[in-house]
């Protein structure tokens, strides 16, 4: 036997393993650094973060990725060159947390890279009927593998899609598995860029699971404050937008995309929610002269509108049901605020800290999830094809030689 299948056997064999999940979002700040002991699998899974990291992205990287991100025509040449390129800063990154936390790079099991998507582009946005979904991330793996010494699983989303999914949301998968419950219904909310959600209902019962990306949440306001506040890279705490006025037929035309008429399950990207989207809505509603603060209070109302409109679908036949958030969205206060108002059934929306996990770390951590399930689990039946929950084990090993 190759002796690095056998240290994989061996890890999969143990009673916690030691996995570093890592996710870097559509939001470009940084790279999601989680270190986790996990034991268990399955409905057993039990995950304790030891260490959290936000490697901050410089902006060269910013403005490297930004080059190709989320664009219809870039360089094909600066892309097959970012691909090694994201593998190998990834995998200093992680070298950087290990020195940092003090942590021997042996003793870690394996890696769990999401890498970085450039693409997405789900049927009902490409409509070219030779074409199924696709979806497309960077940074590969063997080159994670190589710079830490780690053995390193990655590239999740490719499976998804080869079993009938979207590529994402892959959320769903370590929702289940970590925060379902029999005491309650829950709605796990993640508002990164773009936001998502997963149902969990109280029965646990898989085949009623399902999850969804819901639309913008950080990705058009971030875009925005880039392009007129740089450097600012975000509206932090909503300072911003709460100076402004909403705009309300722009608001109207906002939520005009038809992405917002499509029954659940069902996928996004920035590639649709853009400053063009925007700026086309302004020319429509001939508000192109409004205000950077009242386009910002506008662009924050659009994001709570489509988020409590998710919720409030979710959970219209349900007696009661918690909400659970995550992602840097929760530390936007005009935007919480405005979601609690247009969702009249909840009286607080709590964040994932409640459940015993850093909201910021939440996907990190999923993705640590996903490769405990790739080594050590893989009898999970979770809810069906139709929901685009298939029941698949997902992620590629890559070695370190
Ligand atoms: N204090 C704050 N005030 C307002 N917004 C904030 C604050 N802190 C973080 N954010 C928002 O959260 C964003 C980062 O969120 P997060 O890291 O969850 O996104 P991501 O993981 O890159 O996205 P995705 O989940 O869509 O891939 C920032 O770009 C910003 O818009
Ligand atoms: C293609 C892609 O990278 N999608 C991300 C993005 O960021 C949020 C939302 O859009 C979600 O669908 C997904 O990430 C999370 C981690 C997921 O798959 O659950």
């Amino acid at each position: 036997m190759h002796q690095h299948i056998l240290q994989l056997y061996n890890s999969a064999k143990k009673q916690q393993r030691l996995i570093i999940g890592l996710m870097s979002g559509t939001s470009l700040d940084g790279l999601d650094v989680a270190l986790c002991k996990v034991s268990g699998h399955g409905m057993d899974t039990q995950i304790d973060v030891l260490a959290f990291d936000t490697v901050d992205y410089d902006d060269d990287y910013k403005q490297k990725i930004k080059t190709v991100f989320a664009r219809r025509e870039c360089d094909l040449e600066l892309v097959t060159l970012l691909h090694p390129w994201v593998g190998q800063l990834h995998g200093k990154m992680v070298l950087q947390c290990l020195a940092k936390w003090k942590v021997d790079a042996a003793d870690i099991d394996v890696i769990a890279s999401h890498g970085q998507t450039i693409y997405h582009c789900p049927k009902s946005q490409h409509n070219q009927s030779d074409f199924n979904h696709g979806t497309l991330q960077i940074g590969d793996s063997d080159h994670l593998a190589v710079t830490t010494g780690i053995t390193t699983i990655g590239d999740f989303r490719q499976k998804h899609i080869a079993a009938g999914g979207e590529g994402a949301p892959l959320a769903v998968y370590g929702d289940y598995l970590f925060f379902s419950s029999l005491i309650e219904n829950r709605i796990l909310l993640n508002m990164g860029g773009i936001a998502n959600l997963t149902f969990l209902p109280q029965s646990a019962d898989a085949s009623a699971v399902f999850s969804s990306d819901i639309g913008p949440s950080n990705t058009i306001m971030d875009a925005y404050i880039q392009c007129y506040f740089a450097p600012l890279h975000y509206d932090k705490d909503s300072l911003i937008a709460n100076r402004g006025q909403i705009n309300q037929p722009l608001l109207d035309e906002l939520c005009q995309d038809e992405f917002f008429n499509l029954d659940f399950p069902k996928t996004t990207g920035p590639e649709v929610f853009n400053l063009a989207y925007l700026h086309q809505a302004q020319t429509t509603t001939n508000t192109l002269q409004l205000s950077h603060e009242d386009v910002m209070a506008t662009l924050n109302r659009f994001s709570a509108m489509m988020i409590a409109q998710a919720i409030n679908q979710c959970s219209e036949k349900l007696a009661d049901v918690t909400v659970y958030a995550s992602g840097g969205g929760i530390h936007n206060p005009l935007l919480m605020k405005h979601i609690l108002s247009l969702c009249p059934q909840l009286h607080e929306i709590k964040n994932t800290h409640a459940l015993g996990i850093d909201p910021d770390a939440k996907e990190a951590v999923l993705f640590a999830i996903l490769a405990n399930e790739c080594l050590a689990g893989g009898q999970q039946r979770f809810g069906n094809q139709a929901q685009g929950i298939p029941t698949i084990t997902m992620g590629k090993v890559s070695f370190a030689d």
